[in-house]
């Protein structure tokens, strides 16, 4: 069997997604999602002009030998343009090795560890009020896990907050970057009163997780973390800008909130010390963004030695292709967390039809040959890409933070 097209497929179905197809002399053929929010089309021109022409004549079926050739071969290594090109050829050829196999993914991977997949919901609201609304509305679905972001007083705009009630969140909403400004002190005061009246609307049940957004200084988060403790969040996600692995140390000894980081991650050295030091417990790196599945296996099974558990990144700025590859893995992994679940548009989904589904707070993996999504290309051009770009974040003092 041989390679004998790839090429990529831009579409804005609801937003920018990219995808890259590969086709086999043999009629088969599998997908991957290349979608690196805000940069898509630095994805693209790396795939066009160095991975696919080196892509052509070679044997899919060689996964492990291909991902090396991309790693080693590229001598500059990891980065998450590099790194996001590499996983949408790794999930297309295992997708093509599990058609041929005639198995859904996850029995080439080793079958499943469970049969369902719990996911957690994205619960928002400009104030505390209408935010325990989105959470009680995310109850009546059969959610078991709801994250919790509400706007802060003073603050006019903030990560993770969607314009109107119900609405879906999309941070990537300009041509360039929108300008945020950002009060640490207004947050940190705010935070404990939402949780505080979670756990009282909603009692102990409830997993409930909220997202930092990278902008605290480590002795914030300890302070955070403490705070937050009386209400057992499920975890505390990238609590602090994470390129110093060591930060988390100092959080860690400080306090039991569970913590979370590693969506911006792009390889398993990302996670090395964090992971061997014990310093996390849940790591969400996912397959787009960190490699495909061949890497993500290697830093799972490393985690899974320190009892960190996954906790897959799962906005909709991944596509349906990410998803449902990743519910595969979800399904298979022996240290599974928890799921991200941010529900696609309807448009996004009709032109990546696929078959897994939503029931009752948890994914159920499909049994199609390969990892179940695909792409209707007819459908994929009628939505041209259109620049979209995340925002900036600046101190009130218009000092540039961390978005
Ligand atoms: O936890 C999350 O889901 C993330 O923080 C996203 O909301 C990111 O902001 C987005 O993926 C950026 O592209
Ligand atoms: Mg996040």
């Amino acid at each position: 069997m041989k390679i004998e097209r790839a090429y990529t497929i831009v579409t804005a179905p609801g937003r920018n997604f990219v995808t890259l197809k590969i086709v086999t002399d043999e009629g088969v053929y599998g997908i991957g999602d290349a979608t690196l929010n805000g940069r898509e089309q630095a994805v693209v021109a790396y795939l066009e002009e160095h991975v696919i022409p080196a892509l052509i004549g070679r044997d899919p079926q060689r996964i492990e030998d291909i991902w090396h050739y991309l790693y080693r071969g590229a001598y500059w290594r990891r980065g998450p343009v590099t790194m996001t090109a590499i996983a949408a050829v790794d999930m297309a050829l295992w997708d093509i090795k599990a058609k041929v196999a005639g198995m859904p993914l996850y029995q080439l991977l080793g079958g499943k560890s469970r049969e369902r997949v719990m996911v957690y919901g994205h619960a928002t609201g400009k104030d505390i009020e209408s935010c325990l609304e989105e959470v009680a509305r995310h109850v009546e679905q059969g959610y078991r896990a709801v994250r919790v972001q509400a706007g802060v007083p003073g603050i006019a705009s903030i990560y993770g907050v969607a314009k109107r009630p119900g609405e879906r969140y999309e941070p990537a909403d300009a041509d360039l970057p929108a300008e945020h400004v950002w009060s640490t002190a207004k947050y940190l005061n705010h935070v404990p009163k939402l949780f505080a009246a979670v756990r009282e609307r909603f009692g102990d049940d409830l997993h409930v997780l909220h997202d930092v957004h990278h902008r605290l200084t480590p002795i914030e988060a300890a302070r955070l973390g403490k705070e937050v403790e009386p209400y057992h969040l499920f975890w505390l996600e990238d609590c602090v800008p994470a390129e110093n692995q060591e930060s988390f140390g100092l959080i860690r000894q400080h306090t039991t909130t569970p913590l979370a980081v590693g969506e911006v991650f792009n390889s398993l050295f990302d996670a090395k010390a964090l992971i061997e030091n014990q310093w996390i417990d849940y790591i969400r790196a996912t397959l787009t963004h960190a490699g495909g599945i061949t890497h993500m296996r290697r830093l799972a099974d490393l985690a899974g030695l320190y009892h960190v558990r996954t906790g897959f990144h799962g906005p909709t700025d991944l596509s349906p292709v990410c998803l449902g590859a990743a519910i595969h893995f979800d399904t298979w992994v022996p240290n599974f967390g928890i799921q991200e679940y941010m529900p696609h548009a309807d448009v996004t989904n009709e032109v990546f039809p696929h078959d897994y589904r939503f029931e009752d707070g948890h994914f159920i993996v499909g049994e199609t040959p390969g990892h179940g999504v695909d792409i209707d290309e007819d459908a994929a051009a009628q939505y041209p890409y259109r620049r979209a770009s995340l925002p900036v974040n600046r101190l009130e003092d218009g000092t540039l933070w961390h978005w």
